[in-house]
């Protein structure tokens, strides 16, 4: 919430500050974004394996945000649902899915990029 007695830099640090946070929330304690850092991970590591070009690499990366972002914006959706109504109901069922489906478009079009970069590059082994 905003203090009337901050500055506007204040007020802009202590934004920052919310958001490493949240950040740090996050990563910490979403199972879900522990899993997509494996992953982030594991692309990271096929990237020098596979010696990706630079617009390769700035796809990857890209893909790699989209994901956490979705994951991110899914957990604030589930956090909301969950605690405005913490018991059974169709509504927050639908509201969940449809938020579960945020990071699952972000994950199947990151699995395009992927496959538009280490396919071609695995079928030269071959
Ligand atoms: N309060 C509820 N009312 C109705 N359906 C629910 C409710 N809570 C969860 N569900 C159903 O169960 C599914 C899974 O919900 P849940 O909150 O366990 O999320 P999740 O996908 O397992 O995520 P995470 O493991 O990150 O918590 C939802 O997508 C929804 O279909």
């Amino acid at each position: 919430m905003k203090n009337p007695n901050d500055s506007f830099l204040r007020g802009r640090l202590r934004s920052v500050k919310y958001a490493f946070k949240g950040l740090w929330i996050l990563v910490t304690t979403e199972d879900s974004v522990k899993v997509q850092l494996c992953v982030a991970l594991i692309a990271t590591i096929l990237g020098f394996v596979f010696n990706i070009s630079n617009t390769e690499w700035m796809l990857q990366f890209l893909a790699i945000g989209l994901v956490l972002t979705a994951e991110a914006a899914n957990t604030a959706i589930e956090a909301i649902a969950d605690f405005i109504h913490p018991e059974y109901h169709k509504k927050i069922g639908l509201i969940k899915d449809i938020g579960a489906g945020i990071p699952t478009f972000a994950a199947l079009i990151s699995l395009v990029i992927a496959g538009f970069i280490y396919i071609p590059k695995i079928l030269l082994l071959f």
